[in-house]
């Protein structure tokens, strides 16, 4: 069975990947480089579920396959939840390249931080993720990891934010989530408890599709 994943972060698109493949067994992944002139939605929702609505659908409409999106983000405490859905673009850019738009988005976090003393410096990620089926059926699910900023990027795996996000789980050793294994980020992270949650009715909607 075919599913399409509504998404253009390849990174984001691995873990997404790497998490179902575990719970959703013989599942074909398609994705927007699959598609022509994929038309993809303005994010422009105020909440992640509401962003992840819209882009499922927008992949249910050009694909007329049951569509999964995550929209995610990090929300820091002491920037009263931002940059939260803004989280892609904070620097303000909309470059096509992820790594560079990266780079500056936790340059600017940092900076903004920079006198936040280390007992105020808590954060989390959140990710929304929605399963939309060409029936018009629609679910989200939501998974969260706490954490807190730390004052130096560190390490070279995951993408976006990782580099400056210690997770509460390593928090004694200090490693960011860009430090970890991936099958480690996965177990703790906001997006693999979105996914688990939601991989069992993935599971049955397709099953009984066949
Ligand atoms: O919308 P799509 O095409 O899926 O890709 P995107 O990168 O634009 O994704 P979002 O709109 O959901 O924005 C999420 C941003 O939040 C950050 N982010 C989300 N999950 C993250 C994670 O697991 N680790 C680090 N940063 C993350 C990162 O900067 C992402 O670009
Ligand atoms: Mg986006």
């Amino acid at each position: 069975m075919r599913v399409f994943l509504a998404s253009r972060n390849t990174k984001k698109i691995l873990e997404m990947q790497r998490i179902l493949a575990e719970h959703v067994p013989d599942v074909e992944v398609l994705g927007i480089t699959d598609v022509d002139g994929y038309d993809e939605p303005v994010e422009d929702q105020p909440t992640f579920a509401g962003n992840a609505l819209l882009k499922a659908r927008a992949g249910v409409a050009a694909t007329g396959l049951p569509s999964i999106a995550d929209d995610s983000g990090l929300c820091v405490d002491a920037l009263n939840g931002m940059p939260g859905v803004l989280s892609a673009r904070w620097a303000g850019q909309r470059l096509g390249d992820k790594e560079l738009a990266d780079a500056r988005n936790n340059e600017l976090l940092l900076e903004q931080l920079r006198d936040v003393p280390d007992e105020r410096r808590g954060a989390h990620f959140a990710c929304a993720v929605a399963w939309v089926r060409p029936d018009g059926s629609e679910r989200v699910v939501e998974g969260r990891m706490d954490g807190r900023i730390v004052r130096e990027q560190r390490g070279s795996g995951g993408f976006g934010y990782d580099v400056v996000f210690v997770a509460r789980e390593h928090d004694a050793e200090g490693l960011t989530s860009a430090e970890l294994e991936p099958g480690e980020k996965d177990r703790i992270s906001h997006r693999g408890r979105a996914l688990r949650e939601l991989a069992p009715y993935v599971a049955a909607d397709l099953t009984s599709a066949d």
